[in-house]
């Protein structure tokens, strides 16, 4: 419920990432949004996502201070996701969380008003179409990303061997190895998903994204969440402050329909 939300997100986050205004003047298809299931339109004319994931392409886990990045080996096809509602094949770059402080809060996107406590982005980008990841930011087409929405469930083995290496970057500009992990097992094997038109959820907030939102969540345990809420925004030396609360604000639906892949 609204008068749950943290007040934070009635003041401007301080977080230095977001020193740029947190609106875009003349934006017309931001991120995050509710998703009204209801107001949400099937279309028989999406296909079944198709992801392709080689674990070995996986590099290292980084703190930038926001939240942390499990970065990819994007100099060829061998990570892709195809189908869906894309019309090329898009390169996987990096998957990343947003959490809140506590369970009532954390997603970026909700379902009828209502947050999980995180959610889950995997980053591609179109590699048919543009030649540099920085260049697919700034275009309407560049970027495809997965959202999952976590609960607060069941323990998620695969999730454990990444919240295993975690304390190696609680501070932010730290970096560890991470050379074998196959992101595809924090996917639902449910199929559902809603697509829209919209943008980066963080600076620069380009209106470069393909949607693609899991209907179904994936269940994680409360010490795998509170995991995520010792990592830190701040450096090492620095006074303290928890990572938590780093979703953005929801975004005006405007002119935008949300699609679903299922009736
Ligand atoms: N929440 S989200 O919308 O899924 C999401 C994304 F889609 C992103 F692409 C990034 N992103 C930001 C940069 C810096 C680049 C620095 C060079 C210029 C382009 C941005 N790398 N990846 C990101 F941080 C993020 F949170
Ligand atoms: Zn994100």
């Amino acid at each position: 419920p609204p008068e749950l939300v943290p007040d934070s997100l009635h003041r401007l986050p301080v977080h230095p990432l977001w020193q740029s205004p947190l609106t875009i003047p003349g934006g017309t298809r931001q991120s995050p949004i509710n998703i009204q299931w209801r107001d949400s339109v099937y279309d028989p004319f999406l296909k079944p996502l198709k992801i392709s994931y080689d674990p070995t392409t996986c590099l290292h886990i980084w703190n930038n201070g926001y939240s942390f990045l499990v970065e990819f080996d994007d100099s060829a096809d061998r990570s892709i996701i195809v189908g869906g509602p894309l019309e090329n094949q898009y390169r996987l770059k990096q998957f990343h969380f947003h959490w809140g402080a506590i369970n009532e809060w954390g997603s970026e996107h909700t379902v009828d008003s209502k947050f999980y406590p995180a959610e889950l982005h995997l980053v591609h980008w179109n590699a048919v179409v543009y030649p540099t990841f920085e260049e697919a930011v700034m275009e309407g087409n560049g970027l495809a990303v997965i959202g999952v929405f976590l609960k607060l469930g069941a323990h998620h083995e695969g999730l454990q061997t990444l919240v295993d290496a975690l304390p190696a970057v609680k501070h932010k500009d730290t970096v560890i190895e991470f050379d074998v992990f196959d992101p595809s097992c924090l996917i639902p094997s449910c199929p559902d998903y809603w697509t829209y038109a919209g943008s980066l959820t963080t600076p620069p907030l380009t209106e470069s994204v393909t949607w693609i939102i899991k209907k179904k969540p994936i269940e994680v345990d409360e010490n795998q969440l509170e995991a995520f809420r010792m990592l830190l925004f701040t450096s090492d030396g620095e006074e303290e402050k928890r990572m938590v609360d780093n979703f953005r604000p929801l975004q005006p639906l405007m002119n935008r329909t949300v699609r679903s892949s299922f009736q």
